[in-house]
């Protein structure tokens, strides 16, 4: 990496901008920026929304009889009842199916189950019944609307809301039922409305995620973050028999940057260390923010060996950093570094600690170097 590269990545943007560039459209529009572990915490609200929903409508789908067999010719009745027992066995297997509650897929057939079931069922009951029970016309508005709950991106929202377009023309189709236009307005309309309601709930969870995982100076993970990723990584390890190991980086001497250039500095510092770090380590890699002028990092499927060159790898390029302050002066910096390798079993606190033990020597032996613990 040559110096002139290094400082340019040395001017962080200023933090309300990338908070902004945080939350731009693209997050609406698809999942592909969010993390893992949004995706996995938006699965299992939309896990538990879709069981909630479920178990109203099997209930409104069993009673619903009654209401058939008193409007309905006997006939008519009788056609009716396999088919809405089958939506309510339908609905039923969606309250009752455990599967991966924080895997988005899952959480995605699960919508489409959400969605497919009624529609299968207004296609069925249109063709048996024509015109003459108006109130089933309602089925496709009520199936898009109700999609209204859900966090969803744009593109998730309106592949959801496909089949409840197909149902209706299908329907019109089997029928020879000519679709009022009123209605096929009304669920354009409505179906506008939905995408606004489930983006705008992605954006609510979106910055609330945000706010509670990251560190708002440097965006990278906080804390608590930090030790629940740690926590699945060596879970992970223990079961499959792979290694993690973590990295404890601080900053060094950094009071005498504060005290020599000032706080805002200090922040930019710290704010070019993240970025530096980041590009550092591979995508699977973590970076958090400890505290103060603290880092981890989690490499995971990664031994004490390799983890050392990822080390030596963020302490040169840290040693390479230039943050150029308003006057123009120059600011270098350098790292110390503390590696240790998960020997389970043993608390997460306790790897974090020979972490810090090592950080401590290599801070005595005299700064800017990495030792294992
Ligand atoms: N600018 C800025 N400074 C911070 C922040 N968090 C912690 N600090 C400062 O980081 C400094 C840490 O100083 P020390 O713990 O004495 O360590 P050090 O000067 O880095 O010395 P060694 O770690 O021994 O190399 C303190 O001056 C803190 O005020 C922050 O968010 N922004």
């Amino acid at each position: 990496m040559t110096k002139s590269q290094v400082s340019a990545q040395a001017e962080p943007m200023p933090l309300i901008m990338r908070w902004q560039r945080l939350l731009q459209f693209g997050d609406l529009f698809s999942n592909r920026d969010h993390t893992k572990d949004f995706d996995g915490s938006r699965a299992s609200q939309i896990h538990h929304r879709v069981q909630a929903l479920a178990a109203i409508y099997m209930l409104v789908a069993l009673g619903w009889m009654i209401l058939d067999y008193i409007s309905m010719p006997l006939a008519q009745f009788q056609a009716m009842v396999p088919a809405r027992s089958f939506m309510a066995a339908g609905f039923m297997g969606l309250v009752f199916w455990q599967g991966r509650s924080s895997s988005l897929l899952m959480a995605r057939i699960r919508l489409a189950l959400l969605v497919l079931i009624p529609s299968a069922f207004y296609v069925y009951s249109a063709q048996l019944l024509e015109q003459s029970q108006q109130i089933y016309q309602y089925y496709p508005l009520i199936t898009a609307v109700q999609l209204a709950v859900f966090p969803l991106t744009l593109i998730e929202g309106m592949v959801l809301a496909l089949p409840v377009f197909f149902s209706v023309l299908l329907a019109s189709q089997m029928s020879g039922y000519q679709i009022p236009q009123e209605l096929m307005m009304t669920l354009i309309l409505l179906v506008a409305l939905t995408l606004w309601a489930q983006m705008s709930q992605l954006f609510m969870l979106v910055s609330l995620y945000r706010q509670a995982t990251r560190d708002p100076l440097t965006g990278l993970f906080n804390r608590r973050a930090l030790f629940e990723r740690l926590q699945t990584e060596v879970l992970r390890a223990d079961r499959y028999l792979r290694s993690v190991t973590v990295l404890l980086l601080d900053l060094d001497r950094f009071k005498r940057v504060n005290d020599q250039y000032g706080h805002l500095v200090g922040d930019k510092v710290l704010q070019s260390f993240a970025v530096a770090a980041q590009k550092a380590v591979r995508n699977v890699d973590l970076v958090g923010r400890y505290g103060g002028e603290e880092f981890l990092v989690i490499l995971p499927e990664t031994d004490a060996k390799h983890a050392l060159d990822v080390a030596e790898r963020i302490r040169e390029s840290c040693e390479a950093l230039l943050v150029t302050t308003d006057d123009g002066e120059e600011v270098r910096f350098t790292t110390s570094i503390g590696l240790a390798q998960w020997q389970g079993p043993e608390d997460l606190a306790e790897l974090v600690e020979r972490a810090d033990n090592a950080l401590y020597r290599a801070k005595t032996a005299g700064r800017n170097r990495v030792e294992v613990a």
